[in-house]
C-alpha cells in the first residue's frame, strides 16, 4: 500500500509539476490540458491510458473536444500518493511530446 502524502509533501511535489494544482474540497490534484484539436486530445488519452493500465493506477477525466480535464487521487487511501505524482509526470511528458503543456 502506498502512503498518502501530507499537505506539505503534496505542495512540494506540485512545485515540480507544471500546470497541476490541488483540487478544492478534496485530496486530489488536477490539471486541464488543452490540445490543438480532438485528435490530439484523444491521442493523449490513448497514450495516458496505456501508462495507467500498466501501473494499475487510473485517472478520473473528462474530455470535451480538445480539452481534457484530469483529476488524480488514490482511491484506496482517499488521498494523493506517489502513484498520482508519477502519473501526473507521465501525462505532462506525453502532452509535451504532442507539443502542448
Ligand atoms: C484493484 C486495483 O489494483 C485497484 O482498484 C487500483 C486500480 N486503479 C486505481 N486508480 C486510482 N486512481 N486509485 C486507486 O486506488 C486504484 N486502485
Amino acid at each position: 500500500m502506498v502512503e498518502r502524502l501530507s499537505a506539505e509533501a503534496r505542495k512540494a511535489a506540485l512545485w515540480e509539476l507544471a500546470g497541476w494544482s490541488e483540487l478544492a474540497g478534496r485530496e486530489a490534484i488536477a490539471k486541464t490540458f488543452v490540445f490543438k484539436d480532438f485528435n490530439e486530445a484523444f491521442g493523449f488519452m490513448a497514450r495516458a491510458a496505456l501508462v495507467a493500465e500498466k501501473n494499475d493506477h487510473h485517472p478520473e477525466w473528462k474530455n470535451v473536444y480538445k480539452t481534457v480535464e484530469v483529476v488524480l487521487a488514490t482511491h484506496d487511501v482517499g488521498g494523493v500518493t506517489k502513484r498520482d505524482i508519477d502519473l501526473a509526470k507521465a501525462m505532462n511528458a506525453i502532452a509535451r511530446q504532442l507539443g502542448v503543456n
